[in-house]
């Protein structure tokens, strides 16, 4: 099995009960090589589990955070996954948070740049906590894309690509740029942060699908080499 699941009674659990294992791996991580890289999922859901780490007491100085994903917009926007992360993480003094994207968000160059980006840090990640969309999204791995089995590739040298989802998500209707499976599945640890029944449902159905080109989040749950873990509260 590649993945274990861990049940919350709500959502203050869930968010405290992951900050306090986030500042676990931060602080091994800064104890042995003096610093933390983390990626975090964008969207709303893992608000709250940023506001808490964010509350932690850790040499923040130490720490970089970067989206797994990124909506090709300024990064003024409220649709930037890194402005909603950098303002969650406002308590969490001198953080380092590291864009994908050039600031005005141009996606001609946001792949390029992501990769550029990526190549200045170590690998791999201590710590990437993934969401998931209601079409099984995770990142912006999403299904459909032409792109898709390259991204999720897990032998692939490739750190991250864009991508252009079709239909574009009304919610966030914009190209992409993400990191790719391969680098992803890498992470000293894998976690996957969910609220809700909605989600719940979409999870089973990707826990029985087995086929991560209908279901991304399958990629992950379903990995040979890497362990997941879910989070789950109502
Ligand atoms: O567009 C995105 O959606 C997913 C899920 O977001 P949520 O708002 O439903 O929690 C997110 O994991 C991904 O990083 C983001 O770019």
């Amino acid at each position: 099995m590649a993945w274990v699941m861990h049940e919350h009674a709500d959502v203050d659990t869930l968010a405290a009960s992951v900050a306090t294992e986030l500042q676990a791996f931060c602080g091994e991580a800064i104890a042995l090589r003096g610093q933390a890289l983390l990626a975090l999922g964008g969207g709303r859901t893992p608000l709250p589990l940023y506001r808490r780490l964010a509350r932690c007491p850790l040499p923040w100085s130490q720490v970089t955070l970067l989206p797994t994903d990124e909506r090709c917009v300024p990064h003024d926007d409220p649709a930037c996954n890194l402005r909603e992360i950098g303002a969650a993480f406002a308590a969490a003094d001198g953080v380092e948070l590291q864009g994908l994207t050039p600031p005005n968000g141009d996606p001609e160059t946001s792949e390029r740049h992501a990769r550029a980006a990526l190549a200045q840090y170590p690998q791999p990640f201590d710590a990437v906590v993934l969401g998931m969309g209601m079409d099984g999204h995770t990142a912006s791995l999403f299904p459909g894309v032409p792109r898709l089995p390259e991204a999720l590739d897990p032998a692939s040298d490739i750190d991250a690509c864009r991508i252009d989802p079709q239909p574009l998500p009304p919610e966030a209707p914009y190209p992409r740029v993400t990191l790719t499976a391969a680098r992803l599945l890498r992470a000293r640890s894998l976690h996957l942060y969910l609220s809700g029944a909605d989600k719940r449902a979409v999870l089973e159905r990707a826990l029985r699908s087995h086929d991560p080109l209908r279901y991304p989040i399958g990629a992950f749950l379903h990995a040979a080499d890497a362990r997941l873990h879910v989070h789950w509260s109502p």
